[in-house]
């Protein structure tokens, strides 16, 4: 199925990877989980784990199970999956944020994590942060001035007044992601990822971000992009790798897997 769908990869023709995922294994380690009971042979089993060299209360989650896939320049590809299935944790896998316990991700290029976190400076103006944001993209004091009102604009933060002089604390949540989807799709991303930021704006906003991002894939990078809206990942996307307990489901054309997905899911 990955074959047939890295036609779809190019228009040129040319298929350039820009990730590459070889057996991909993420594994948390948690520090303060809850041990077992409270009985001597438990208490004896810990001290003697705690010799071992594994301290108390501590477990591991193995969040993404031996993922293997390659992208290429010029797609979008959605992650979905029901919640808790890995999707954020591959995210940040491939956005070089995790290292693999076991296997690798190969990038070519910079890749971007755009997520509903992205971190802005609260007490700064919506001003300072774009320039901020934009300077930490590697765009040049210039280029930021050029693309300036065009950032704002797009965010749509004034719309309803001067708002973008305003400390960045006294938005709202989706005024705030709005903002911070608008700074990161100022640049054009070698591979762009998506955290669920679609999800805050309203439709309107949706609709503006969903087209940002058929025009980034124009510029020849490839974006990634987590939602749980079926709606916007068919309307973005033409790859979709579907995750279920860590491991890939199936990866192949949009349509194929949604409906799979929805079959499988009920939704
Ligand atoms: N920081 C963390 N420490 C420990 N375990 C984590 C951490 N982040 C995620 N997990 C675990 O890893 C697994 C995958 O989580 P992840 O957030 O990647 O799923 P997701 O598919 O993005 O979920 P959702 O759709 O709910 O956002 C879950 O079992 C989760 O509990």
């Amino acid at each position: 199925m990955a074959e047939d769908n890295n036609r779809l990869a190019d228009a040129s023709g040319e298929r350039i990877p820009t990730v590459i995922a070889d057996d991909v294994h993420i594994v948390y380690t948690v520090n303060g989980a809850g041990g077992g009971r409270g009985s001597a042979t438990a208490a004896l089993s810990r001290i003697v784990k705690r010799d071992k060299g594994e301290s108390r209360g501590m477990r591991k989650v193995h969040a993404v199970r031996g993922v293997s896939f390659t992208a290429y320049r010029g797609e979008a590809i959605g992650l979905i999956g029901t919640n808790g299935s890995g999707k954020s944790t591959l995210l940040r896998a491939i956005a070089g944020l995790l290292p693999p316990a076991k296997g690798r991700v190969y990038t070519n290029g910079q890749p971007s994590l755009l997520g509903v976190n992205a971190a802005l400076m609260n007490e700064l103006t919506g001003e300072r942060n774009v320039i901020l944001g934009g300077l930490a993209m590697g765009m040049s004091r210039e280029e930021i001035k050029e693309r300036y009102e065009e950032i704002v604009d797009f965010s749509g933060i004034n719309e309803k007044g001067d708002f973008i002089t305003l400390p960045m604390r006294t938005y709202s949540s989706g005024m705030a992601a709005r903002l911070r989807f608008s700074i990161a799709a100022a640049k054009d991303h070698d591979v762009l990822m998506i955290d669920e930021a679609l999800a805050t704006g309203d439709r309107k906003f949706q609709i503006r971000s969903e087209e940002r991002i058929r025009e980034l894939r124009k510029h020849a990078g490839t974006v990634f992009l987590v939602s749980h809206s079926i709606g916007s990942i068919r309307d973005t996307c033409n790859r979709v790798l579907w995750l279920e307990r860590g491991e890939l489901l199936m990866d192949g054309p949009t349509d194929e897997v949604v409906k799979a997905y929805q079959k499988e899911t009920g939704r």
